[in-house]
């Protein structure tokens, strides 16, 4: 049961669903049974999480409805294990499962495995239910919104993918309990990103509640999640598949993917920048190329990288990447068209714009002044 009734942000269009937000979901069978159609579940985990909250859902899945049949498939932690073999991996779990077109898969974890999870649904049997269950903040806040599935190639970041929405998003905020201090903040820098492009509020109500977000408060961090939600969910809504608006979304991660493809996915355990942590920098990044192109006041570029730096976020490029290489990264980039370099540009506090053709000697300059 849960322990207070959830917050709800409502996803409309061809495939409506709803975002709950609220202590206590993993554990609310009645909840998550009743967005599953048939008998067949997958959950699809992490070696960090399942030990963690697997079971949890196992035993409410049980509870609610004991006719079901629950595999768990569990992947190695972090960026380097969203690959084709590892999707291949949760494809042939499915067959053994012996999932059929009304079959459910349970995406627990982060946006790895909300990713990977998203992407073997997409694809198995042309499509069968993915519900998400996030359990870190940067998954509560973003990946398990909107319907992005992907994994990476060695070329690049979600070159292989699917649009495929979930059927449910259920949030439970006491997760986060357990989440590292890192993977907390790398969740706060696509939190940061919302109010960047779509609501300067928002960033000032950021600057005023760093400490409560930092400390894990449950209501800040309620807060937070579901404002986030709300303006993924109206972005989304009104642009599913990318062709305009959607692409704000991707603010900070042209340069934010070609980072982390150029350091080899590598950001769980060593010094190579996460997802979240890469797009902190490709933010500032980006509001430094919005000035070379006379957008964006550099009064405003600067009150966002001393945001990103109060919640502990890097603001500068690693050491030790070449610019050119980077640039030929983000040729592959899935904004850029055959005439060019396509960037999320910075106007200024809550307002940002989608810009073809920008110039590569510009970028490079960017790059070189770090
Ligand atoms: N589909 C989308 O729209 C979208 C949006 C944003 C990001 N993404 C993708 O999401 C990924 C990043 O997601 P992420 O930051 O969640 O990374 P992640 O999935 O690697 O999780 C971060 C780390 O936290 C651990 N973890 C997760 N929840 C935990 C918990 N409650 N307690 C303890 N440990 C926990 C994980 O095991 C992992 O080690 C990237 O691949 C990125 O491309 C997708
Ligand atoms: O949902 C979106 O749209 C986003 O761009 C959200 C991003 O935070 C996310 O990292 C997404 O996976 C990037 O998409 P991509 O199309 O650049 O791979
Ligand atoms: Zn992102």
């Amino acid at each position: 049961m849960t322990a207070s009734a959830p917050r709800i942000v409502h996803i409309g269009g061809a495939h409506p669903y709803t975002i709950s937000i609220g202590e206590g979901l993993l554990d609310d069978g009645s909840a998550l049974t009743a967005r599953i159609r048939g008998r067949h579940v997958l959950i699809v985990s992490d070696e960090h999480v399942a030990p963690l909250f697997a079971r949890r859902v196992e035993i409410a899945l049980h509870n609610a409805r004991p006719d079901l049949r629950v595999d768990r498939f569990v992947i190695p932690p972090g960026e380097q294990a969203k690959t084709l073999a590892r999707f291949g991996d949760a494809i042939d779990a499915l067959a053994a499962l012996g999932a059929t077109r009304d079959a459910c898969v349970l995406a627990l974890g982060g946006g790895v495995v909300g990713d990977l999870a998203g992407f073997a649904a997409a694809c198995w049997m042309r499509g069968i239910d993915c519900i998400q269950l996030p359990t870190s903040l940067l998954a509560m806040v973003d990946s398990s919104v909107g319907g992005k599935t992907a994994v990476d190639l060695p070329q690049g970041k979600n070159l292989v993918g699917a649009f495929h929405p979930p059927r449910a998003v259920f949030a439970d905020p006491s997760a986060l309990d357990t989440l590292p201090e890192r993977e907390l903040r790398a969740g706060l820098s696509e939190v940061i990103k919302y109010g960047a492009i779509v609501d300067a509020p928002f960033l000032d109500w950021l600057e005023a509640n760093a400490a409560p977000l930092l400390a894990r408060e449950r209501e800040a961090l309620v807060e937070a999640i579901a404002r986030s939600c709300l303006h993924k969910a109206t972005i989304v809504e009104h642009d599913p598949f990318e062709h305009g608006e959607r692409a704000l979304l991707n603010f900070g991660h042209t340069f934010g993917h070609a980072i982390e493809a150029e350091q080899g996915y590598s950001g769980a355990g060593n010094d190579a920048l996460n997802h979240g942590e890469a797009v902190a920098v490709g933010m500032v990044l980006a509001t430094r190329l919005s000035a070379h192109l006379g957008m964006a006041p550099a009064a405003d570029a600067e009150r966002l990288r001393a945001l990103l730096t109060l919640y502990g976020l890097p603001t500068t490029l690693p050491a030790g990447l070449d610019a050119d290489r980077l640039i030929q990264r983000m040729r592959l980039d899935k904004k850029a068209h055959a005439a060019g370099l396509r960037f999320v540009l910075w106007e200024r506090a809550g307002a940002a714009r989608i810009v073809d053709g920008v110039p590569e000697d510009a970028v490079l300059e960017t790059l070189l002044e770090g």
